[in-house]
């Protein structure tokens, strides 16, 4: 089972004088150390709108990193932010969540950077090359299932995945096993006695046991990859609890609902950014029926924040954290209980263990054969 009551773990500021955590020695004395939150996929969509929330209530100061694929892309993104807060720490990491090496450079650098991190949302993900059965939307939009189609779009989307140079499936690599390697790699610096740190993942109402198989965990063989990896997503928080929650690092998961991205207008490529636009006061109307339609990334991050703000000792392992917002246009956070079972989400674990490991292997070999190949 579950732990679902822990021993409480005394907080950070319960112990403000301690050098090695919480203060550090400056000139004038003893400063209170910042929290350290680090973003993935922070430069556009629900990862920036989170930085942008997470600053303008901040009130301890925070030191905020956002690691990004793209470097030029996130140099804008911190550009923007320090331009609406200036006094913010905003650093840059660059990570490709979907290479091995690119995931643990990176998580040496931050290693190296932070001696604590109090926050990591999983947050960079990929939906590559969707295809969109506009029959079966129709169909949807004149049956009993038409409110479901709309809060999840189950049925109506598949996607062509594709291979990375690591030889994983590009879906599930930038989703969720490079996700896994840096949280692997990032224990020291998460698991740190007396006091807690939170992962939250984005994943997705997306999410579908049925897309989701033990027997093909990267979803090489089927047709919706991104709602497989969302699925995987929901049975590794489940397990990440019951490994770490010991070593006082929890695990949450969110959907954000329906939010115009860049990810969803991939979605229908041929459908200019504007008509997106323009189709709003029928998204607006579809929201009255479905508060799973937030629309904007400031509204899909709500869960997001929400998180940020609660004791994880408090939070529920089962449950999947919703960003809504209501007809009126009012955001809040409401806890659904997620389709899975605690077998599962332990299979998965062993067997993203083996596939790490095996993955490590791997790249050792290549790097030990690169000097002798040149020579
Ligand atoms: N929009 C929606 O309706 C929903 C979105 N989500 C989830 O929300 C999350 C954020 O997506 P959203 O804001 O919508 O879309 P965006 O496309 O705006 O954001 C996705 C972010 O992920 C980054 N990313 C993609 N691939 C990689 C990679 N290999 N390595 C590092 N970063 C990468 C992108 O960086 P780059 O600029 O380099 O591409 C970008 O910053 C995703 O996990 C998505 O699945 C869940 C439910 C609904
Ligand atoms: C053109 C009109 C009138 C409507 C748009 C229809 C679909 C393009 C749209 C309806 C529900 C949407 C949806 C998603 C994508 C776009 C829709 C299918 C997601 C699948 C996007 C990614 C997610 O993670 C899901 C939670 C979204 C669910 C709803």
């Amino acid at each position: 089972m579950i732990p679902q009551k822990r021993k409480p773990v005394p907080e950070p500021d319960a112990q403000p004088f301690s050098p090695q955590f919480s203060c550090r020695a400056t000139g004038f004395g003893f400063t209170k150390m910042k929290k350290v939150v680090l973003v993935t996929g922070a430069n556009s969509g629900i990862g920036l709108a989170l930085c942008e929330r997470l600053l303008s209530h901040d009130t301890e100061g925070l030191l905020l990193c956002l690691a990004c694929r793209n470097v030029q892309r996130a140099q804008a993104a911190r550009a923007a932010l320090l331009a609406s807060h200036p006094a913010a720490q905003v650093d840059l990491l660059q990570m490709d969540t979907s290479s091995v090496s690119s995931v643990l450079r990176t998580a040496q650098e931050v290693k190296v950077r932070y001696n604590r991190l109090d926050y990591l949302y999983l947050n960079a993900g990929i939906m590559p090359n969707p295809e969109f059965d506009a029959k079966a939307f129709f169909r949807g939009l004149f049956s009993s299932k038409v409110i479901t189609m709309f809060a999840t779009g189950d049925g109506i989307l598949t996607q062509k995945d594709g291979v990375t140079p690591d030889g994983l499936q590009q879906v599930f690599a930038t989703n969720l096993f490079g996700h896994f390697l840096l949280i692997r790699e990032l224990e020291p610096v998460l698991c740190q006695e007396g006091r807690t740190s939170q992962l939250v993942w984005t994943s997705s109402s997306n999410a579908n046991r049925s897309a989701f198989s033990l027997e093909d965990i990267q979803h090489r063989r089927g047709t919706q990859p991104y709602s497989s990896s969302k699925y995987a997503t929901d049975l590794l928080s489940l397990s990440l609890n019951q490994h770490y929650n010991k070593q006082g690092l929890y695990s949450s998961v969110v959907s954000p609902g329906f939010v115009m991205t860049n990810l969803t207008f991939g979605i229908l490529p041929s459908f200019p950014a504007f008509l997106w636009t323009l189709l709003m006061p029928v998204f607006w109307l579809i929201r009255v029926f479905t508060n799973t339609f937030t629309l904007t990334p400031y509204n899909g991050s709500e869960a997001l924040l929400w998180l940020f703000r609660q004791k994880p000792e408090s939070l529920d392992p089962y449950a999947k954290y919703h960003s809504l917002t209501s007809g009126l246009g009012n955001n809040y956070t409401q806890p659904h209980k997620m389709d899975i079972t605690f077998e599962t989400s332990e299979s998965l674990y062993i067997k993203l263990l083996q596939l790490e490991s095996d993955t490590r292997k791997k790249l050792a070999e290549t790097q030990s054969a690169g000097p002798s190949l040149k020579t």
